[in-house]
């Protein structure tokens, strides 16, 4: 899979590479350059990524159960380390960017009896500037505000957290990941069993942060959101399938790689894979996620 691994749809350019300004002033948000990342010594759970994301650009991620998608989300995060090839997150080393990455995970720690507000949930996406203790001040209140209308939930601000439907706090999570203004945000599975509602809200201010010049990877199994959202695709089965721009690369032939061991073998990477035949044209829209996720990502939020 090596010499594949480094090959866009097309097979023709050696790697991806994302539209960035014609001047190049502006920093290119996420290089990786034949990455491979592994949890401590064990055989590497995704190898062999090059990418880039420049500002305003959306990365999807895709690819079966177990395939390295929250793998590669840890690394951007600094949580798993890349063993070979180079990685840089906005400019540095991932673990210098640690806190400055907005990050949504695909399931939330928050007991819902817990009792806390929206707006406090909002608030822990401050922590990281806040430092130890200092108390929230006016710009901070004023960020929350924002990050909560900007997702829509203003009326919901000072109510109970777990009071609000899954796809309200689905958008709650997401303001506490943008209550810090990232110039990068990373989504694990964020459309899982969104209501039609909260999709369109959440495919929206997707949108907005792209304009905003924010660079946004996400993973998902949903092909048609990826192609509503995203600038690029990332196909990964355990390495890199292909990568480049969405419309070239996520093609049946580069699907049917993606996904060729994951109908052949079910259980082969130690998950559970796709439940059902799919279809290349209209995505996996309804598969069943894991919830197995997360390495020490709690760790990342306070
Ligand atoms: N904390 C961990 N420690 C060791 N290995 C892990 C850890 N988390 C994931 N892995 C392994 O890394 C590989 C990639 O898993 P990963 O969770 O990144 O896949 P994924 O594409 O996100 O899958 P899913 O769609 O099921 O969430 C798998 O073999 C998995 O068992």
């Amino acid at each position: 899979m090596g010499s594949d691994a480094v090959r866009t749809a097309g097979g023709s350019r050696r790697r991806m590479t994302t539209a960035g300004p014609a001047d190049g002033t502006t920093a290119v948000l996420v290089e990786l350059a034949d990455a491979t990342f592994a949890y401590g010594a064990g055989a590497p759970a995704l190898e062999h990524v090059t990418i880039s994301v420049a500002p305003g650009d959306a990365l999807a991620l895709i690819g079966p159960n177990g395939a390295g998608k929250s793998t590669l989300l840890a690394g951007l995060l600094g949580l798993v380390p890349v063993v070979s090839g180079r990685a840089a997150v906005l400019g540095g080393s991932a673990r210098a960017a640690t806190g400055r990455v907005g990050y949504m995970p695909q399931t939330d720690e928050i007991d819902p009896d817990f009792p806390v507000t929206l707006r406090q949930v909002v608030m822990m996406g401050r922590y990281h500037r806040l430092g130890a203790f200092r108390l929230p001040g006016r710009r901070d209140r004023e960020a929350v505000a924002a990050a909560i209308e900007r997702v829509g939930l203003t009326p919901h601000a000072g109510g109970r957290f777990g009071a609000l439907s899954g796809g309200q706090q689905q958008r709650g999570i997401l303001a506490r990941a943008l209550v810090a203004a990232p110039r990068l945000l990373l989504l694990d599975e964020p459309f899982n069993g969104l209501d039609r509602t909260s999709r369109e809200r959440l495919v929206g201010t997707l949108r907005e942060l792209r304009a905003d010049g924010v660079g946004i990877v996400v993973s998902t199994h949903d092909l048609e959101l990826a192609r509503d959202v995203c600038s690029h695709v990332l196909l990964v089965d355990r390495c890199q399938i292909a990568a480049g721009p969405i419309d070239a690369t996520l093609t049946p032939e580069n699907l049917r790689r993606t996904f060729e061991h994951a109908s052949a073998d079910g259980e082969a990477h130690g998950h559970h894979h796709l439940a059902h035949g799919h279809d290349h044209d209209t995505g996996f829209r309804g598969v069943d996620e894991p919830p197995h996720v997360h390495v020490a990502i709690e760790g990342h939020h306070p």
